[in-house]
């Protein structure tokens, strides 16, 4: 049993994007119960709307957590990005407000990998096309620009969790690896890593993008690196809508300079099934477009459920913050008769006497402390005696570096 004495249903989840099962029953095992699902994601209005009461949120890649929603969720303190990217959470807002954000960094990456060789060998068929004339009443049996995938060179931009495991995979195949990345990285296998972009496009037979969204990785591919790209290649997106500019690729397809390409990430995406979906990509039949499903695997969706929803319940039940995104990792045990204590401040020197100062100035005992920062905030949790608390809690709210501060049990 857990330690904690406050009223677990006074603890408000909203969980949105159709979130595994999985993620509903680890939070009820531990206790909690005023949980709410739905199947989509919400437009700001309604989100600001719904954010009024709630603690914690547990989205996936289409709900946009931008600051205007943040500065609207005043009892927000922790968010679940139940998916690898968190590019739809302005992280720098949440430190601000003192909320930490959790994802899953590797329970959907043999998934993508998985989707990106299938894709490929498709690809190289000419599968997509095929199919289209098939179900137009057409009959397209050729061999012309139909190739096996072994003895081809797959070209990996960003050789991080998926990039690695997608290397291992095709060399089963066959293949010939080449990645960049912007660190240096140990090639699995018999991977070279390119010395640039460019050498990388040059030389691949087929060139898939597993970069993150950052400032750096925005329209990273576009005409002029299209064009650098081998005539007859093919282009696989499955990282984020915004690393590929659309419309030179739509050229470069209707032209054939490429051999086809498999996109499941897009600058715009739907926000729910029942909107439209809308890209110069539709009608070209040597494209593979999917909405978005490089992770959307049962195995995946249940693994992640488990995972985030579990790291929600450590911050919720104890304050723990191992492995968030944005906040430093602090995980100390929690001691019973206790009360714990949630402090989030500035990252500026002198903060750590000001909130001793209080204990000594008050004569409170504190139990046991564990601060961690990063470059921008600290965090630090502190058990004191029970009757203490509401005196402390008062007086650490007002330390000015103060960014939050709130009594976990
Ligand atoms: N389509 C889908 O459903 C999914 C998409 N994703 C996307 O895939 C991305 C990659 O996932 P992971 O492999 O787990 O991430 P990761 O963080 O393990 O690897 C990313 C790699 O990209 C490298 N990188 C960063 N900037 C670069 C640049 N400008 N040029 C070259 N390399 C650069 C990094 O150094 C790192 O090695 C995620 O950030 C997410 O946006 C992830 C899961 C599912
Ligand atoms: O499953 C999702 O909604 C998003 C998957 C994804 O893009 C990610 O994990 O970064």
């Amino acid at each position: 049993m857990s330690p904690t004495s406050l009223d677990k249903s006074k603890i408000r989840f909203l969980l949105l994007e159709g979130l595994h099962p999985s993620a509903l029953q680890v939070l009820q095992a531990a206790g909690y119960s005023n949980i709410e699902s739905l199947s989509g994601a919400l437009p700001q209005a309604e989100l600001i709307e719904r954010l009024a009461d709630v603690h914690f949120i547990g989205i996936r890649s289409r709900t946009q957590l931008n600051a205007e929603v943040l500065a609207h969720a005043p009892k927000l303190v922790a968010i679940g990005c139940f998916c690898i990217g968190t590019n739809q959470v302005d992280l720098q807002a949440a430190q601000e407000h003192g909320i930490a954000v959790f994802n899953a960094p590797y329970s959907n990456t043999r998934s993508v990998a998985e989707l990106v060789l299938a894709e490929a060998i498709l690809l190289l068929r000419g599968v997509p096309e095929k199919n289209a004339v098939a179900h137009r009443g057409g009959w397209l049996k050729s061999a012309d620009n139909a190739y096996e995938i072994r003895g081809k060179t797959l070209g990996i931009v960003g050789y991080g969790s998926i990039g690695t495991q997608l290397s291992v995979l095709a060399e089963g195949l066959g293949m010939n690896v080449l990645f960049h990345d912007v660190v240096a990285k140990l090639p699995l296998g018999n991977a070279r890593q390119a010395a640039n972009l460019n050498e990388l496009l040059a030389a691949s037979d087929i060139v898939t993008l597993h970069v993150p969204e950052l400032p750096s990785t925005q329209w990273m591919i576009g005409a002029p690196e299209i064009a650098a790209m081998k005539p007859g290649a093919i282009l696989i997106n499955a990282s984020r809508g915004t690393v590929v500019q659309i419309e030179p690729l739509a050229d470069a397809l209707r032209a054939k300079k490429l051999l086809g390409a498999a996109v499941d990430v897009f600058p715009v995406e739907p926000r729910s099934n029942q909107d439209e979906f809308v890209s110069p990509l539709r009608g070209l039949d040597n494209v593979i477009l999917t909405p978005h499903i490089g992770g959307s695997t049962l195995e995946a969706q249940a693994n992640i459920g488990l995972e985030v929803a579990d790291k929600l319940v450590k911050y919720s039940d104890n304050g723990t913050t191992t492995s968030s995104v944005n906040f430093p990792e602090v995980a100390l045990p929690a001691q019973r008769g206790k009360h714990r204590i949630l402090h989030v401040h500035r990252n500026v020197p002198g903060v750590m006497s000001e909130i001793n100062r209080v204990f000594s100035d008050n004569q409170i005992n504190v139990a046991a402390q564990y601060l961690q920062t990063n470059e921008r905030i600290g965090y630090v949790v502190i058990d004191i005696d029970a009757a203490s608390s509401a005196l402390a809690l008062e007086k650490l709210a007002q330390i000015p570096a103060t960014l939050r501060c709130r009594v976990l049990f």
